[in-house]
């Protein structure tokens, strides 16, 4: 991960540049209004990762220019992280410097970290690790309040739990996510509540009909949408985020959501009648009155057979962390679609990344 250099003086210049760029971009398909969200201008990102970088005695935290992994730049400060991520990581990596145990062949480190401070830290090496690190590792544990995972080839070492639990007030109710380690989550807890209840908002009109959704992650947007819809069937591919949804959905006592663990591409030759899968079976489909569409696509955008699926809906409600391919994906929708509603969310300051909202209504 590369870290960016935090000037919460600079910070309205640039969200502005953002915001100019963003509609710049866009301005063909004739957008209304972009609605800008900024960020805290520190302390935003609750999870981290960090190599190690490994020098006589020393071992430090340390990134690199693009291109060039063998100068490490050390990293003695993070006002980027959360401050609980902070507050523990720079004394974690002195209780592990003296223990050979703990830090040989050590090569990351992860943080996952939430609004309520809970901590999840995880070491990964280059070496099995076994019993003899177990034994090294608990008295961090109880040391800072964490949780901690040890990662190595094809072995999992867990002290108390592998994820953590997010609580993010929407509107008026508080959800609760658990967090799985090494998957999906949206780094910026405050945006991400913004993004969430900006979605809530644009969809509120929709009670009566049903909502598809692609890549839906632990079902991050997906609890709370299910309040404006009569149902929500929406899916995922990793393994991981589809129990975590799934477990969500239940700690929040949701009772209108069905997730599918299924790539979006398969559920689109499903909804297309063009293939039969038994995951589907019992869901009843057919039954539904799928008006709204939402996808949260990874960087690569929709591919084209989802793209065209997506067409088929009447309102289209799109987030994307990646402006280029939203362009891509947006020369074909405008053509059947017009854009009601159009949004920054500023999940990455003082870097160049722009994470939009897109809200289509058929023409
Ligand atoms: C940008 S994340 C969004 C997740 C979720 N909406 C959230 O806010 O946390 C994209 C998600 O798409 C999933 N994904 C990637 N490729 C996929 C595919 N071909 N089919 C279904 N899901 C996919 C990833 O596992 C990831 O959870």
């Amino acid at each position: 991960m590369s870290v960016p250099h935090v000037d919460p003086a600079l910070y309205d210049a640039q969200l502005q540049s953002k915001a100019e760029r963003t509609q710049a971009q866009f301005s063909r398909f004739s957008p209304p209004a972009l609605d800008v969200f900024a960020s805290a201008k520190t302390h935003y990102r609750m999870r981290a990762e960090f190599r190690t970088w490994h020098e006589e005695d020393d071992l430090f935290y340390a990134m690199f220019e693009p291109g060039n992994n063998k100068q490490p730049i050390r990293i003695d400060q993070c006002p980027m992280v959360s401050a609980r991520i902070e507050s523990v990581m720079f004394d974690l990596l002195d209780a592990i410097r003296p223990v050979h145990e703990l830090r040989h062949r050590l090569f990351q480190v992860d943080f996952l970290s939430t609004l309520s401070g809970e901590l999840l830290v995880s070491l990964l090496y280059h070496r099995k690790i076994g019993d003899q690190w177990r034994e090294a590792v608990a008295p961090l544990r109880d040391l800072f309040g964490i949780d901690i995972v040890g990662r190595s080839r094809k072995n999992k070492i867990i002290l108390n739990r592998d994820f953590v639990t997010e609580q993010l007030l929407i509107g008026d109710k508080t959800y609760s996510y658990q967090q799985i380690e090494n998957s999906f989550t949206q780094p910026n807890a405050e945006v991400c509540r913004k993004m969430i209840e900006w979605a809530v908002d644009v969809t509120r009109a929709e009670k009566q009909t049903d909502l598809i959704e692609f890549y839906c992650g632990n079902g991050n947007f997906t609890l709370p949408l299910a309040q404006n819809f009569r149902r929500v069937v929406a899916t995922e591919i990793s393994k991981t985020s589809v129990a975590a949804a799934r477990k969500n959905i239940e700690d929040n006592g949701i009772a209108n959501i069905d997730i599918l663990r299924m790539p979006s591409e398969d559920l689109v030759q499903v909804l297309r009648g063009e293939k039969q899968t038994r995951k589907v079976e019992g869901l009843n489909l057919e039954a539904c009155d799928f008006t709204t569409v939402f996808v949260d696509p990874p960087r690569s955008g929709l591919d084209d057979a989802t793209v065209l699926q997506v067409q088929e809906y009447d309102r289209i409600l799109y987030i994307s962390c990646n402006p280029d391919t939203l362009e891509q994906n947006l020369e074909t929708l405008v053509q059947t679609h017009r854009i009601e509603r159009f949004a920054l969310f500023d999940q990455f300051p003082y870097t160049e990344h722009r994470e939009c909202g897109v809200y289509l209504v058929r023409r």
